[in-house]
């Protein structure tokens, strides 16, 4: 993909301020001059994702329906194995091969794991620049936006570099790995000013940071309440208001290319799985830690009288309520409902009468009573 001639003005101010970045001293002096410089790329980076209307521009064969329970993408540098993994778990094939760039769209695959389809897809490599728009990469980090769970797949025998790389990648477009949502409360007003409070001392961020950093994206009415310790980077995410937080798995394949005391230094590193595609090596305990970190549980129904359904289980999210579980069975069941008798770990007896608050868990049994 070429670079549309609109970007490049956007594409030369983002360089420049990224080297006035690197250029700056990071000290007390500097906080303020730094933090509108931050504001300013964020706001660029934005310009730049904007969706085009001209045909194409969204790149064909990214646009793959979601189906399933839940949906993973792999992203990764070219032949990292993306594809060889995804015809060793699903029954879709995608060419693999040892030249770079073999997969040019995006595949879709199912893996069946505890009674869930998970919607497995496989995309071409990206490189470092992708965000910017270098070989595939705005398409396939779209696609990687629309994910319940981001595998970024490595080659152990390549170092960490590529892993840094790929992460500046996705933060650069707004994609948050393994981070929680900042806890700052922000409303924009018609009139009154900017009313600013906190309800922690502020160790990274300041009234008068806000402010500027408020100004550069020039509001000037809003309510800010910053509800823990959080940086202006932080702040800057809550307003521009459309940044994502996913889980992120780490799996470095190739692990059959690389010494044993290689496999268990990567493997202790945190969100991280070590597989080999080519040996089938370690891909269980893959599929257990992207269930994980999916957070999806399963919940068995029963009818009074009847032993429970086990060969057909609701797919749930983690701390869903008997209230959610209700919901999928039947939109109209919550109307109905008098309370639920549950069987699992989520109650203290087996069965327990609970009402529409109470929190399932994963393998739990319920039986729903109507009024
Ligand atoms: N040694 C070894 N080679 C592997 C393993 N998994 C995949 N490969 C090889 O790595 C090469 C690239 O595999 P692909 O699946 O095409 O990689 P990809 O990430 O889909 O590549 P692109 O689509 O080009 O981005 C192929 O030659 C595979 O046979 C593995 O576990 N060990
Ligand atoms: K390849
Ligand atoms: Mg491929």
């Amino acid at each position: 993909m070429t670079l549309k001639p609109e970007d490049m003005g956007i594409l030369e101010k983002i360089a420049e301020i990224e080297r006035e970045i690197a250029r700056t001293q990071k000290n007390k002096a500097t906080e303020y001059h730094l933090g509108l410089l931050k504001a300013k790329l964020a706001k660029y980076r934005q310009q730049l994702l904007e969706p085009t209307t001209k045909a194409g521009a969204k790149g064909e064969g990214f646009d793959v329906m979601k189906s399933g329970d839940a949906r993973v993408a792999l992203i990764g540098f070219p032949s990292v194995g993306k594809s060889t993994l995804l015809n060793t778990l699903t029954a879709t094939h995608s060419e693999s091969a040892s030249y770079e760039f073999t997969t040019l769209t995006c595949i879709p695959g199912v893996i069946q794991y505890n009674g869930a389809n998970i919607q497995l897809l496989d995309l071409p490599g990206i490189i470092e620049g992708a965000s910017q728009g270098k070989g595939r990469g705005r398409q396939v980090i779209a696609v990687a936006r629309t994910a319940d769970l981001v595998i970024i797949m490595l080659d152990a025998m390549k170092g960490d570099v590529q892993r840094s790389l790929l992460e500046k990648e996705l933060e650069s477009v707004g994609i948050r790995l393994n981070k929680k949502r900042p806890n700052i409360y922000f409303k924009l007003k018609k009139g009154g000013g900017v009313s600013f409070n906190s309800m922690c001392p502020l160790t990274h961020c300041s009234e008068k940071l806000v402010q500027m950093i408020l100004h550069e994206y020039k509001i000037f009415n809003c309510e800010v309440l910053f509800r823990e310790d959080c940086t202006a980077d932080e702040f800057i995410d809550v307003i521009c208001g459309n940044r994502v937080y996913l889980p992120c798995l780490y799996v470095y394949n190739k692990i059959d290319q690389i010494s044993i005391e290689e496999v268990d230094r990567i493997a202790h590193q945190p969100y991280s799985v070590v597989i080999s595609c080519e040996m089938k090596l370690n891909l269980d305990y893959l599929l257990e830690k992207m269930w994980e970190h999916l957070a999806l549980i399963i919940v068995y129904t029963k009818r009074r009288g009847c032993p429970p359904d086990f060969g057909d289980g609701i797919i749930m999210r983690r701390s869903c309520s008997v209230e959610h579980v209700c919901h999928s069975i039947h939109r109209q069941l919550k109307s109905q409902f008098k309370y639920a008798l549950v069987w699992g770990t989520s109650v203290k007896y087996s069965p327990q009468r609970v009402g529409l608050q109470h929190v399932m868990c994963h393998e739990d049994v319920i039986q729903v009573m109507k009024k």
